[in-house]
């Protein structure tokens, strides 16, 4: 904050400077300009008094350390290998690695995407807030929740999506994320909004959940499940807690049938996707199906959302809007000033150029069609469970 009250001082100085200026005509346009230059960028960067969501003064690093976000970035960075396909080198390291990858992004995604870390369809008419928490919606229904029903969200995020489906529904929602800061984040916003007794976020890995056998009575998952090394392990901790006849539905990150792995241009758009989503590869959707239905669930529906509808504007609508509207540039620019400032950590500059250069490759992956980060699967765990090990 130390830093913050000298960004202040400095702007007075530069505004005491501009009044001085004025009172010379032939400067006067370019130091009013100056000023407000200046004061817009105070004004965006002036620390939220709630953090209800953080401004671009308050990024951090997530549970690390400030100091230590750099050499963690470096890290993370090359544990992707650099050949066409590569991914995650060492797989037994991916849930670290996806951990690390969630402390770094965490306030950057608070900050320019919102409490919801997924993208929706534009439905026409609707901004995309309402487009987002009808894609969350949908869920509450094919699900038939409920008050009283008990409901898992498998990689919760901070709780964007399990509010507007507890809310919706009345059912009670568990979340589960690897990462703790993220936990404190979604308890934060429960709290806030007196959510607290429908809303109950809690940090595991959903490879091995703290969790009983056969407690819930439905689960989802929300562009979560693309972190697991194997989709079999994931889908197979959710059959295991999952009362027997209830429903799993999940938006998958996928290959579609567009998608040719001898295709170089497509090769590198999904490595480049995979890179700075932190996945450790690409599923086909096809791949995801044979997935659920290995475990034991019977397979009910399976939909890209994505293509679904011939009204609904593209996912990737929002992120070429942000380019266009040059909301990223500004981004870029407030993130540079607090770096410079020593106000972010050293650090995350580097991470906010790697989500800048992702948004391309994910817009780029959007309009070829080769990539879909809402293919939805809806699976049902059978009456009689007959788990195939
Ligand atoms: C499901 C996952 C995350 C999906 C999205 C929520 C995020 C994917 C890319 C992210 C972003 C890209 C560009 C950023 C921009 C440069 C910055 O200034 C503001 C935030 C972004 C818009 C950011 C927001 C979240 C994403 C859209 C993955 C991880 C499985
Ligand atoms: C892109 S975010 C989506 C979050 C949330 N579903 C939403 O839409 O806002 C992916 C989530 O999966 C979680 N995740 C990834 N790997 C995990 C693991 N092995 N165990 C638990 N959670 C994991 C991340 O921590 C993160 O919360």
């Amino acid at each position: 904050m130390e830093s913050l009250d000298k960004l202040s001082d400095s702007i007075r100085d530069v505004l005491d400077r501009a009044v001085e200026l004025s009172k010379d005509n032939k400067t006067v346009v370019s130091a009013v300009g100056a000023g407000a230059v200046v004061l817009g960028a105070y004004w965006l960067l002036r620390p939220s008094k709630d953090k209800k969501k953080p401004s671009a003064s308050q990024l951090t690093g997530g549970s690390i350390g400030r100091e230590k976000v750099k050499k963690e970035f470096d890290d993370y960075a090359k544990s992707y290998g650099t050949e066409a396909g590569a991914g995650i080198i060492e797989r037994s390291k991916t849930t670290e690695l996806v951990d690390t990858f969630y402390n770094l992004v965490t306030d950057i995604y608070e900050w320019g995407w919102g409490q919801s870390f997924h993208f929706s369809p534009r439905l026409p008419g609707k901004d995309w807030a309402s487009s987002e928490a009808a894609h969350e919606a949908r869920l509450a229904a094919l699900l038939k929740l409920g008050p009283g029903k008990k409901c898992l969200d498998v990689g919760c995020g901070v709780g964007g999506p399990m509010r507007t489906i507890a809310s919706t529904s009345g059912a009670h929602v568990t979340g589960i994320t690897i990462n703790d800061y993220q936990v404190a984040r979604g308890v934060y916003h429960n709290t806030r909004l007196g959510l607290q007794n429908l809303c109950q976020p809690t940090q595991g890995n959903f490879l091995n959940m703290p969790f009983e056998n056969e407690i819930f009575d439905a689960a989802y998952a929300i562009e979560a499940t693309c972190h697991a090394n194997k989709l079999e392990e994931v889908y197979g901790e959710v059959f295991r807690v999952l009362k027997p006849g209830s429903y799993f539905a999940s938006y998958e990150w996928v290959a579609t049938k567009e998608y040719d792995p001898n295709n170089p241009e497509h090769v590198r758009i999904m490595d480049e996707i995979n890179f700075g989503n932190g996945l450790p590869e690409m599923r086909t959707y096809k791949e995801a199906e044979a997935a659920g239905k290995h475990v034991g669930f019977e397979l009910v529906n399976s939909i890209d959302i994505a293509t679904a509808s011939p009204v609904a504007g593209p996912w990737y609508g929002r992120l070429k809007w942000l380019r266009d509207s040059h909301l990223i540039s500004v981004n870029r620019a407030l993130v540079s000033i607090v770096s410079a400032l020593h106000i972010a950590p050293h650090g995350m500059h580097d991470v906010h150029e790697m989500l800048v250069k992702v948004s391309l490759s994910l817009v780029q992956g959007g309009e070829s069609g080769v990539f879909s980060p809402m293919h939805l699967l809806l699976f049902k765990k059978p009456e009689a469970t007959s788990k195939k090990q």
